[in-house]
Formats: C-alpha cells, sequence, structure tokens
C-alpha cells in the first residue's frame, strides 16, 4: 500500500491573475490555473512564452507584478513547513562542481534540517547511489538534472515543480524521468513540469496548462486534448456554399470555407459528403482526409502557425496551404478554473521500480523545525 500523503484541501498550486513585467516586456499576463492533487502537471508554452518566470513567482523567487500564487492554499512564503511541502528543480547548473554527489546532498540536508541518512536515500530514489562519491563537476547533463531531482526529494515533499528536466536527456533518460514522476504522482504526490516540446511529455503528464506569450490558452485533462484531435476532410467542390448549405440541411455542420476554395467538414465521411453533393448538384473534384495530431494542435493554440500536413497530399491546382487551423470549440480559456470533477488517479501509474511505495519511497519521517534555507536547487534570483 502506498504510504498516506496528507493533502491540504486547498489544491496544491494555485494561481490567479499572475502577471511579472520586466521593463517593457510583459513575461506572464493574467495568468489563472490551478494544478490538481495527485497529477503530474505539464506546464507548456514555446521558448519565452513565462514559463520559469511564473514557476519561480510561485516559488517566491521572484515578485508578481499583480496576482496571486498560493502553494497548498498559502503564499509560499507562509508555509510552515516548506521542505516537505515542495521540491523544486529550477536549474541543474547549479551544481558546485567540486562536491561530490553526497557531499552536495548533505548540505542542502542539513540547510533543510534533514539527517544526512536522507542523502543516500535519494541519491539510491534517482539511481546515482554508485556515484555518491564523485565529484558534481564531471557529471553529465542527465546526472547532474537527477542530482538536482534528488535535492529536492530531501524533504520529501508532497509536490515537486520541475522546470523543464527533460532538456539535454537522451531517450533512456527521458524514460526514466516518466517512471519516476509517475511512481511519484501515484504515492499521492502532484507534479508540476514545464516543457516547451509537448512530445517529450505527452506519455507523462494526465493534466495541461498551455501558455503562450504569457497567457493561457489551454488548461484541463491530457485525455480531452487528445479526444479533440480529429480528421476533416478538405472538399474541393464545384459550388462551396450550395455544399455547406446542403451539408448543414442533414445535420452537417462543421464546414468552414478556406482560403484556397476547399470546404474544411469535421464529422462526416467521404460518402456521405459525396451524397449529400450529389443530390444538391454539386460536383465534387477532390477529397482530402486530414488528421491533427497533438502536436499541431500544440502549435495551433501557441503560435497560430499550424502547418496542415494534408496540405502536401493536396491535388495540384488547390493553391496555397489553409490558413491556421481554428481554437476547437472548448479551447479558449474558461473563466473560473478549478480542479476538475472527479479527478482520477494516473491510470496505470503503479509503483515503478527504484521509486513508489512500497519498496523505493521511504516513510515520512519527523522532521526538526526549518532553517532559512529552502528546498529548491539554485537560490533567488
Ligand atoms: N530577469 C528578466 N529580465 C528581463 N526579461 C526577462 C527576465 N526573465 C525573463 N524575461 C523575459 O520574459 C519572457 C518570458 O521568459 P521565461 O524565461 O519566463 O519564458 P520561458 O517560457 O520559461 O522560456 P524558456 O523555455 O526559453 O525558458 C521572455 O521574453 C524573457 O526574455
Amino acid at each position: 500500500m502506498p504510504t498516506a500523503i496528507p493533502t491540504s484541501v486547498a489544491a496544491p498550486i494555485e494561481v490567479r491573475g499572475l502577471s511579472k513585467s520586466f521593463k517593457n516586456v510583459t513575461a506572464v499576463s493574467d495568468l489563472s490555473f490551478s494544478v490538481p492533487h495527485g497529477s503530474i502537471t505539464g506546464f507548456l508554452g514555446p521558448n519565452g512564452s513565462g514559463k520559469t518566470t511564473t514557476l519561480r513567482m510561485i516559488l517566491g523567487l521572484v515578485r508578481p507584478s499583480a496576482g496571486t500564487s498560493a502553494v497548498e492554499g498559502v503564499p509560499i512564503g507562509a508555509l510552515s513547513d516548506p521542505a516537505r511541502t515542495v521540491g523544486a528543480v529550477l536549474d541543474s547548473q547549479s551544481l558546485h562542481p567540486a562536491r561530490t554527489a553526497l557531499d552536495h546532498l548533505k548540505v542542502y540536508a542539513s540547510a533543510i534540517g534533514v539527517p544526512d541518512a536522507r542523502a543516500r536515500q535519494v541519491l539510491a530514489l534517482v539511481g546515482l547511489e554508485d556515484v555518491a562519491g564523485r565529484k558534481a563537476g564531471g557529471f553529465s547533463l542527465g546526472m547532474r538534472q537527477r542530482l538536482s531531482l534528488a535535492t529536492a526529494l530531501l524533504g520529501d515533499p508532497r509536490i515537486l515543480v520541475l522546470d523543464e528536466p527533460a532538456n539535454g536527456l537522451d531517450p533512456e533518460g527521458i524514460a526514466w524521468l516518466r517512471e519516476f514522476l509517475k511512481g511519484f504522482a501515484a504515492s499521492g504526490r502532484t507534479v508540476l513540469v514545464s516543457s516547451h516540446i509537448l512530445r517529450e511529455v505527452e506519455q507523462t503528464v494526465d493534466n495541461l496548462v498551455i501558455v503562450s506569450r504569457g497567457a493561457l490558452v489551454y488548461q484541463g485533462r491530457m485525455e480531452e486534448l487528445r479526444k479533440s484531435q480529429q480528421s476533416r476532410l478538405l472538399v474541393a467542390s464545384s459550388s462551396p456554399a450550395a455544399l455547406a448549405t446542403a451539408l448543414a440541411a442533414r445535420g452537417i455542420v462543421d464546414a468552414r470555407s478556406l482560403a484556397d476554395g476547399r470546404l474544411a467538414v469535421t464529422g462526416a465521411s467521404v460518402d456521405a459528403v459525396q451524397s449529400v453533393a450529389t443530390r444538391a448538384g454539386v460536383t465534387i473534384f477532390g477529397t482530402v482526409a486530414e488528421h491533427i495530431d497533438l502536436e499541431q494542435l500544440f502549435l495551433s493554440m501557441t503560435t497560430g502557425q499550424y502547418v496542415a500536413g494534408a496540405s502536401a497530399a493536396a491535388p495540384s491546382g488547390f493553391g496555397p496551404p489553409p490558413p491556421a487551423y481554428p481554437q476547437q470549440p472548448g479551447y479558449p480559456p474558461q473563466p473560473g478554473y478549478g480542479p476538475p470533477h472527479g479527478y482520477p488517479g494516473h491510470p496505470g501509474a503503479g509503483p515503478h521500480p527504484g521509486y513508489g511505495p512500497p519498496t523505493g519511497y521511504p516513510p515520512a519521517y519527523t522532521q526538526p523545525p526549518q532553517p532559512t534555507q529552502g528546498p529548491m536547487s539554485g537560490g533567488p534570483r
């Protein structure tokens, strides 16, 4: 049985109307979202979309220009036991190169008031026990990432905040991280992990917050986003307007005119469109099925520069690719975000070897009072 993790009634992380400007740069703009209990929430957006700034505001390392953020219902500075509550990895480069992995962890363990023995425990959790005595300066990027993660785990936190942890990891490292995070969440804990590549975290996260230019463009479950991937037919015909009218009369209402004169029809088969066209006296010159995958959806939400995969296969003479794919119904930011109803545990995310109960994750222990230094790797900037 997993160790019971005491959870607060409040969401693990909640931000409301958060904004940050640096001189004339607006990094984050009126951002609101909440991270549900037990979720692995992906915080996604292109480079420069304000992810790091947001995470730093949540962690109390950057002062917001407006808005608030709360960890388990209170501003991070008001937490009575910050190291037990939240661990963070913001920058894996900030390790002392001359210090061994074990010594590095002991320094931080002492700073947050946990026993030295915890340093070896967390090294084992991240698979670095064999290099405990090696200097961090000689570590690969992947090993540094693991050591930073071990540092964040020292306080046995209920929440992990990770900024682009997959950066520079090879596929094996990414797969390891995925299993590690799933094990962490399966033990009832919560993860907020940022990335600029949806594909990188697609198989890891079960909840998403997507930002573009500092503002929210989507918040919801990964499953919902997956469901919204749909195919549409691009139909070239003698009269797109007449075809659209005839389709609408048969209940096929999602038909949009494209700039190249084709009609993009969702929710109908080629045969159905052909049959409606024939009855309406419209000649069909050609149809192309177009599938929208998650990455394209992500691009359309964050940059509006969706490139139609099917356009290359379109019959010649149909002009340029269609314009940006319109935003899906239900995607615009919705007011009043709260934790989704009936948020389930991660499907199939059971205990994993090397992490998670019953074998990997050690039972919680009582810590002495917290000193001044927090559990975050990398200091305030
Ligand atoms: N200390 C700062 N001073 C001035 N501008 C800043 C500062 N920190 C961030 N910015 C700017 O704010 C914007 C958002 O940056 P931020 O690092 O938060 O984005 P990001 O989504 O984390 O990007 P990346 O994935 O590239 O790290 C960028 O335009 C960045 O240049």
